[in-house]
């Protein structure tokens, strides 16, 4: 037998050994997805950090939708990003301070942390030697390999008592826009040939600017906040999202920190999770060029059930952005970057492709609840207009789920600490059940 063609054998045979019908997973009962009947997650743990609610319970138990909202350490999001705008000044380091602490900070306690994440965002030579030796395209991947050799270049790495994690978890949430500015800067050197520069971080500059000042430069004061006022949006989403459960499991078998945090990257990069803010404006684009009257709702309905149908765009079958695990009515991130990106859209003169989303966001709301026929609402999410805000700040797309993992990092580690800390941690092992027949070995010689 041809080696060559061992692969397509293997994978062939394999079809066969995968199949496992829907009904069998009603039969035995068992939560495909980890969903009960009605949508609605199986409770799996507690957490103290962040609080998602797309719905409420009825008296019999049945699930009634409402408008999204999410709290972070018992604060509404709306509470905490209210006043950052108001007061036009930057908010991501108070945020992380609140889901690692679980405690809003005093002025002294926030400008002391402030200059701790400053002082650790610098890469040690060797990560950006690294980064320019190997390069790579995707840039997720470049950040999972820099937070693996993190594990090298720290003298106590496999330390899991609190102090030592919470300064890992401070050195993490530093390095990310660190890494992602410079492996941005090295892939645009290396594939599209501009000039490589890498500046170092600012002193006395938060997260949000020092990135941009890394990545290009030439920024204004409101794309600064804008991007701001996205990673605190971005920070955490409760213990069940996919990336964060990862880290939650990885964590609970008392794994290094940087193990476990690579694990939930991996996580993050996938287009059902994360990487949906770049299939989503890739989706845009397309729209527009397919789509020959921006206002016409038929010629909207036809192509999106076209995608719907798997005859288009990435052939999936998914309209991007639309959708939620939780959320019913409404994604209240989605809510308020929908309506940031009307205004930002409005100066940057784009409200013609603004309208034109929110009429793909309209349709595509009602496309795919009358393709699923379910009864449960479902509404645009984060990821919807996320990818059109940082297309006007000028980020390129290859950025985009980097820039979620930037935020997320703090909920990931905040939850890390939890998972470590809680009275009565236990390692998660759920069950499989084995639906496969027995059966009796044969010989070698006999097959
Ligand atoms: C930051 C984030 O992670 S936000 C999510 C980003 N991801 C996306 O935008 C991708 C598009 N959306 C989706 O794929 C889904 O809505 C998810 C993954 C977000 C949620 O999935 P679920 O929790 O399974 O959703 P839900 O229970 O409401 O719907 C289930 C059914 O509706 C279908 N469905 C849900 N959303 C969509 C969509 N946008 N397009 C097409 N079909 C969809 C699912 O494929 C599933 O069908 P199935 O039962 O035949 O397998
Ligand atoms: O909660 C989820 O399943 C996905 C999500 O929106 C997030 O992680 O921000």
């Amino acid at each position: 037998m041809k080696k060559e063609y061992l692969v397509y054998k293997l994978s062939d045979e394999v079809k066969e050994a995968c199949k496992i019908p829907r009904e069998t997973f009603v039969k035995y009962g068992v939560k495909r997805g980890l969903r009960n009947e009605d949508g609605s997650g199986v409770l799996v743990g507690l957490t103290n950090i962040g609080n998602v609610i797309g719905y409420d319970r009825a008296e019999d138990g049945t699930l009634k939708p409402c408008p999204g909202r999410l709290y972070y350490r018992g604060y509404e999001l709306d509470d905490l990003v209210s006043p950052v705008l108001k007061e036009k000044r930057f908010g991501f380091e108070e945020i992380a301070y609140l889901l690692l602490s679980g405690k809003l900070p005093d002025k002294e306690e926030l400008v002391a942390f402030q200059g701790l994440l400053n002082d650790n965002m610098a890469l040690d030579h060797r990560t950006i030697v690294h980064i320019i030796d190997i390069e790579g395209s995707n840039i997720m991947n470049i950040l999972s390999r820099c937070v693996l050799e993190m594990y090298t270049l720290d003298p106590n790495p496999d330390d899991i008592s609190r102090d030592n994690l919470m300064r890992q978890s401070i050195e993490l949430i530093a390095k990310f826009p660190t890494i992602v500015a410079y492996a941005y800067n090295i892939y645009r050197h290396s594939v599209q040939g501009s000039s490589l520069h890498i500046s170092h971080p600012k002193e006395n500059m938060g997260i949000a600017e020092n990135f941009l000042y890394m990545l290009k430069h030439d920024y204004t004061d409101l794309d600064a906040r804008t991007l701001d006022l996205l990673l605190i949006i971005q920070a955490e989403h409760g213990g069940g999202n996919n990336s964060t459960f990862t880290v939650r499991v990885t964590s609970s078998t008392r794994t290094d920190t940087y193990s476990s945090i690579a694990a939930g990257i991996g996580s993050l990069k996938g287009p059902l999770h994360g990487g949906a803010n770049i299939k989503c404006i890739n989706m845009f684009h397309h729209l527009k060029e397919a789509v020959s009257n921006w206002t016409s709702v038929d010629e909207i309905d036809t192509y999106l059930n076209r995608m719907l149908h798997k005859e288009t765009y990435d052939k999936s079958g998914l309209i991007y952005g639309i959708g939620h695990a939780v959320y019913t009515m409404s994604d209240p991130r989605a809510v308020e970057l929908k309506r940031l990106a009307g205004e930002l859209a409005k100066e940057k003169g784009r409200l013609k492709e603004y309208e034109f989303l929110k009429l793909i966001e309209e349709e595509g709301v009602k496309c795919v609840t009358a393709f699923r026929k379910s009864d449960k609402p479902i509404c645009a999410n984060l990821d919807f207009y996320s990818g059109f805000i940082y297309e006007m700040l000028g980020l390129p797309q290859e950025i985009y789920t980097p820039i979620f993992a930037m935020a997320r990092i703090v909920g990931w580690t905040a939850h890390r600490i939890e998972e470590l800390n809680f009275e009565g941690r236990r390692i998660i092992r759920p069950a499989y059940k084995n639906v496969q027949i027995q059966k009796t070995y044969v010989p070698l010689d006999k097959r």
